[in-house]
């Protein structure tokens, strides 16, 4: 089942240009969904709309399989999110911030403790909001959208400006919030390297586009077969016609041959062939596409 799916949705502020233009977005049930894309791409302002906080003007918004215009309460029963930095009070502690909030969702009394716990915040004791570090008082803006009990978490660059150990305790809260409590979370970010430990799936969005969706799974895939295999010889111009002669594809760039991902049966015959017409191979390496330069291709395209 799909949490959330959006279906040719488009907005625009006033009568200037589209800032989305027929996005579709499909958040798996269960899954951890990471919304990517530079600055400006359109990620705030298409979780503002899934969150009904500015009106949706063309398209569908369907939440646990229910349109979102017709069961709008029901739906955000269900959902906790943090948008940009949380609305937390500097001069109270996290047990009297969460108590404000509880009274506001009628959630439980006991509650505080074990969102507090959940997050990794139960032992602030008098410390008050404002002398947190950003970390914690991003985990504390997640534990007041936890207050509620909901199955979908929706966190808008909930890792930006976090130091390096910051955002690793943000990614095993989230890992945990998903695996243990069965939460679905879509979570946006400008930088796939910060996120693609934790993700499931993927969106990649940019200038009011989609531009890809899938499992992470399949955008590992596309990395493999985006990876490509360097050939160091003596005389590059003969090997490079032996490859052509076995139909690889392969050409010249500067000063060494550079073929598409081959299987290392391929490689160990390349390299056979080479040998057997006297060629001296210096060198054969395999080099992986990272994640990050998929990201960057298909953005700056
Ligand atoms: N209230 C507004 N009025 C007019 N234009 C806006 C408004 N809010 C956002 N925009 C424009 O809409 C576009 C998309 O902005 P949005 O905030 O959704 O992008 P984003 O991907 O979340 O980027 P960032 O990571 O910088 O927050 C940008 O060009 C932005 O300038």
């Amino acid at each position: 089942m799909t949490s959330i799916q959006v279906r040719d949705v488009s907005y625009q502020f006033s009568n200037q240009e589209y800032v989305l233009n027929n996005i579709n977005l499909n958040v798996p049930e269960g899954s951890i969904y990471g919304f990517l894309g530079p600055n400006g791409a359109g990620k705030t302002t298409t979780l503002r709309l899934i969150l009904g906080l500015i009106k949706k003007q063309k398209g569908e918004i369907e939440i646990f399989g229910k349109a979102f215009d017709k069961h709008r309460i029901e739906i955000l029963s269900k959902i906790g999110s943090l948008i940009e930095s949380p609305s937390l009070y500097g001069h109270l502690t996290a047990v009297e911030n969460l108590k404000v909030w509880q009274k506001v969702y009628q959630s439980p009394e006991n509650r505080i403790a074990e969102v507090l716990q959940m997050v990794g915040l139960a032992h602030t004791g008098r410390k008050k909001a404002g002398q947190f570090s950003l970390g914690m008082k991003q985990r504390l803006g997640i534990a007041v959208a936890l207050l509620h009990n909901p199955s979908l978490l929706i966190l808008d660059e909930p890792t930006n400006g976090l130091d390096p150990s910051g955002i690793v305790e943000m990614r095993e809260l989230l890992k945990t919030l998903n695996q243990q409590h069965g939460i679905t979370i879509i979570i946006s970010s400008h930088l796939l390297g910060e996120i693609e430990k934790l993700v499931t799936d993927v969106g990649i969005i940019n200038k009011g586009r989609m531009l890809f969706e899938s499992s992470l799974t399949e955008l590992m895939k596309r990395q493999h077969a985006a990876s490509t295999i360097y050939f160091d010889t003596n005389n590059n111009a003969q090997a490079l016609q032996l490859m052509h002669q076995q139909k690889i594809e392969a050409q010249i760039e500067k000063e060494r041959i550079v073929a598409a991902q081959l299987s290392k049966q391929a490689i160990a015959q390349i390299n056979q062939t080479l040998v057997a017409n006297s060629i001296e191979v210096y060198g054969i390496r395999a080099i992986e596409n990272d994640l990050e330069s998929i990201f960057m291709n298909l953005t700056n395209n």
